[in-house]
């Protein structure tokens, strides 16, 4: 067999440990997969005296990652450090000196994937992040290669591990959500900064990675329609249990003949879909192909090994693609970087959904008619409505309703004349609901 390859590792956290102990684990078993050893000889953090999730012995230990960067010994540098200003530089040099990349970092590919990309095409090396989309789960490959003859008309997941456990943690233990966010960052789930998990930031990174390697389009954040969970309360998820509902943070890419729909938020799915039961920190990703129909990819979203298992993958990858024409290895994002397609990306206030609704009523006569005349009137039908009895010393009463689908323009414009009625106290709750056919 040929000398094993070797790897230089950037950043010894969750992610990083993880990677060392499945490598070092499941050495012989990787081997004959990929026709050669792979060992970590270098890696880089920021702390070295720090605890870690792995042994290190045998591995040369730095604080400045360009060292590893430059070292000519080393053939695929791994970057799990996370950001985007210093990682960026890092993968740019990497390539530079015609290294080799796996990361798991989906800021860094969501946000400057074009420029990589491209770099990488012009140096002939690979760059590679699958542990970069719902962790473990090998969705990157399934679509780039395995739906590879598919028009694919919409996919839509659960795709931040902590955003899920927390959701499933206040539903099923009413647990409070500060709480279940620290446990969610002592357990190595949550991202450094982790408003990225609780205000959809991550999962919109995900997607965007997601939707160019579904539609064949530029790698495009910014256009994507983000929103958390930090505004879901435990009244919701109980109104949305009594309707028949989970509440799940989705992020959804559509097709549209008036283009694609890029959207991460909250949204109720009827409870007896699949993915309504995916608890905790799991992912699960449904993909419609024309040829394959629906497809359900499931699997641990985040931690460690699980995140591990998919950059060891693309380090396998890697090694076999060593032996084989660049020109011919699987395109990034996988279409051709020359056709890579401009087809629009919709506004938000495009997009047409069902919504749930929930406002609080003063407990009058003719408020609830008044409330079903705006909609009425803004075009908008109503599926459901439930008004809740108040306590006996509570002057306000819940009012909780599903319309049909509509466009979301006309339910801002109804829900603008709903808070401006004087017998209608404070905001209009809104989330949007997707049926997922089955
Ligand atoms: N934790 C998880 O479950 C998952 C994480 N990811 C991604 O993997 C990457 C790493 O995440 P974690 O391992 O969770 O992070 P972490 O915070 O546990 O580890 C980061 C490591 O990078 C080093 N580092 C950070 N900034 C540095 C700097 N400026 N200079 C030198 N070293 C630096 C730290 O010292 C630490 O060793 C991120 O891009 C994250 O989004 C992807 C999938 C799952
Ligand atoms: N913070 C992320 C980690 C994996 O991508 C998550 O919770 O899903
Ligand atoms: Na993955």
């Amino acid at each position: 067999m040929l000398n094993p390859v070797k790897v230089g590792l950037l950043g010894l956290g969750t992610v990083g440990g993880g990677t060392i102990n499945v490598l070092q684990r499941n050495a012989q078993e990787i081997s004959r997969r990929a026709g050669r050893g792979i060992v970590v000889t270098h890696a880089s953090a920021r702390d070295l005296t720090k605890p870690r999730l792995c042994h290190t012995d045998g591995i040369t230990l730095t604080t400045e990652p360009f060292d590893v960067i430059n070292d000519p010994n080393v053939d695929i540098i791994a970057e799990l450090i996370g950001g985007t200003t210093l990682a960026k530089e890092l993968v740019l040099k990497a390539i530079n000196n015609g290294k080799h990349v796996v990361t798991a970092n989906k800021a860094l590919i969501a946000l400057h994937g074009n420029e990589i990309f491209a770099a990488a095409q012009q140096k002939g090396v690979m760059v590679a992040f699958e542990a970069a989309v719902a962790g473990g789960i090998p969705i990157i490959k399934a679509i780039r290669e395995g739906l590879t003859g598919n028009q694919i008309a919409w996919l839509a997941g659960i795709i931040n591990g902590t955003s899920n456990f927390i959701l499933s943690e206040m539903r099923d233990k009413g647990r409070d959500f500060a709480d279940v966010l620290n446990e969610a960052q002592r357990l190595g789930y949550a991202e450094a900064d982790p408003t990225f998990d609780v205000e959809g930031i991550d999962a919109g990174h995900k997607l965007t990675i997601l939707a160019s390697i579904a539609f064949g389009i530029p790698l495009q954040f910014d256009k994507v329609y983000t929103e958390g969970i930090t505004q879901i309360t435990r009244e919701d998820v109980g109104y949305a249990e009594e309707l028949g509902y989970r509440i799940k943070l989705l992020g959804i890419a559509k097709r549209t003949e008036k283009g694609i729909e890029l959207r991460v938020h909250p949204t109720f799915i009827p409870v007896q879909h699949l993915i309504a039961n995916v608890n905790g920190v799991m992912n699960a990703i449904v993909v419609r192909g024309d040829a394959v129909g629906q497809t359900l990819y499931y699997g641990a979203g985040a931690g460690a090994d699980p995140t591990a298992s998919a950059v060891v993958a693309d380090l396998v990858d890697v090694v076999r693609m060593l032996t084989t024409d660049p020109e011919n290895h699987v395109p990034h994002l996988a279409f051709q970087a020359n056709a890579l397609s401009n087809v629009a990306i919709l506004p938000i206030s495009d997009i047409e959904s069902i919504y749930y609704l929930r406002m609080t009523a003063l407990d009058r006569l003719g408020v609830l008619a008044q409330v079903t005349r705006i909609l009425s009137d803004c075009g908008i039908s109503i599926e459901a409505i439930m008004q809740k009895a108040p306590p006996d010393d509570v002057d306000q009463v819940p009012i909780v309703l599903l319309t049909h689908a509509v466009l979301e323009k006309q339910v801002n414009q109804a829900i603008a004349q709903i808070e401006a009625l004087e017998g209608i106290h404070g905001h209009v709750k809104k989330i949007r609901v997707e049926m997922l056919e089955q």
